[in-house]
């Protein structure tokens, strides 16, 4: 029975200090690193073992992905990265303190920023130090200026049916290393939940989360793998 394994990076320092993040490249805290090899630990001691791997091209969930594959044993699967499995972008938003950002523009907007289903942050301004449109790994894209979970879906879903689900329905054992919005469009996708709904799930870091599939390829309730 094909599974999906997906992982949220684990703890960055822009979660520590509390900062937008999206497409900014941060990197793994001490506490992340913990959370991403106890995530292979738990694969290890489940069972659970991935035989093909994709990822974003951030840092973060990278290197989640290998901490986690090098403590089962996994770490000679074959991997992909791709930008389409990248965090949503922040758009104005990156790099701003949460916290002092809703003290600014009152805790309704900093919400409907961060989780309503269509509305986009504001654009970034070409030319910020956030913009990452020279960014070599981003040769021949077009980089957002910003982006809603709506924006997101549109680019991780084509991804979905044309990279990674035929990959699970050649029966592989699947493990995507990514990102809480990214994740979000995947797990939107998969359960069926609707617009209204999906601004209420939360995906914790370091924490896989299964899918298994049938015969169909229909994917089962999701349910996290410690629990299994
Ligand atoms: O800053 C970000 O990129 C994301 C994920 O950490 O934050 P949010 O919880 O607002 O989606």
């Amino acid at each position: 029975m094909p599974k999906l394994i997906l992982v949220r990076h684990g703890q960055s320092q822009w979660n520590l200090e509390n900062r937008f993040t999206g497409w900014w490249d941060v990197n793994l805290t001490e506490k992340g690193i913990e959370e991403a090899k106890a995530a292979g630990v738990l694969m290890k001691d489940k069972g659970v073992l991935p035989t093909r791997a994709f990822t974003s091209v951030q840092t973060r969930a990278i290197r989640t992905l290998h901490l986690a594959l090098g403590e089962c044993d996994r770490l000679w699967i074959p991997e992909t990265k791709d930008w389409r499995l990248n965090e949503r972008h922040y758009g104005g938003l990156t790099g701003l303190d949460k916290q002092e950002t809703r003290e600014k523009h009152g805790d309704e907007q900093v919400h409907i920023w961060r989780r309503s289903f269509d509305v986009p942050p504001p654009e970034l301004e070409p030319g910020s130090t956030y913009d990452l449109s020279n960014d070599p790994r981003y040769f021949g894209i077009e980089v957002p200026r910003t982006e809603s979970l709506k924006l997101t879906i549109e680019r991780v879903l084509p991804y979905w049916l044309s990279d990674i689900h035929p990959a699970l329905s050649a029966g592989e054992t699947v493990i995507i290393s990514a990102h809480g919005n990214s994740l979000r469009a995947l797990v939107k996708h998969l359960s069926n939940i609707s617009d209204e709904d999906i601004t209420e799930l939360e995906i914790p870091t370091g924490q896989p989360i299964i899918y298994d599939f049938d015969d169909a390829m229909q994917p089962s309730a999701r349910y996290y793998l410690k629990d299994a």
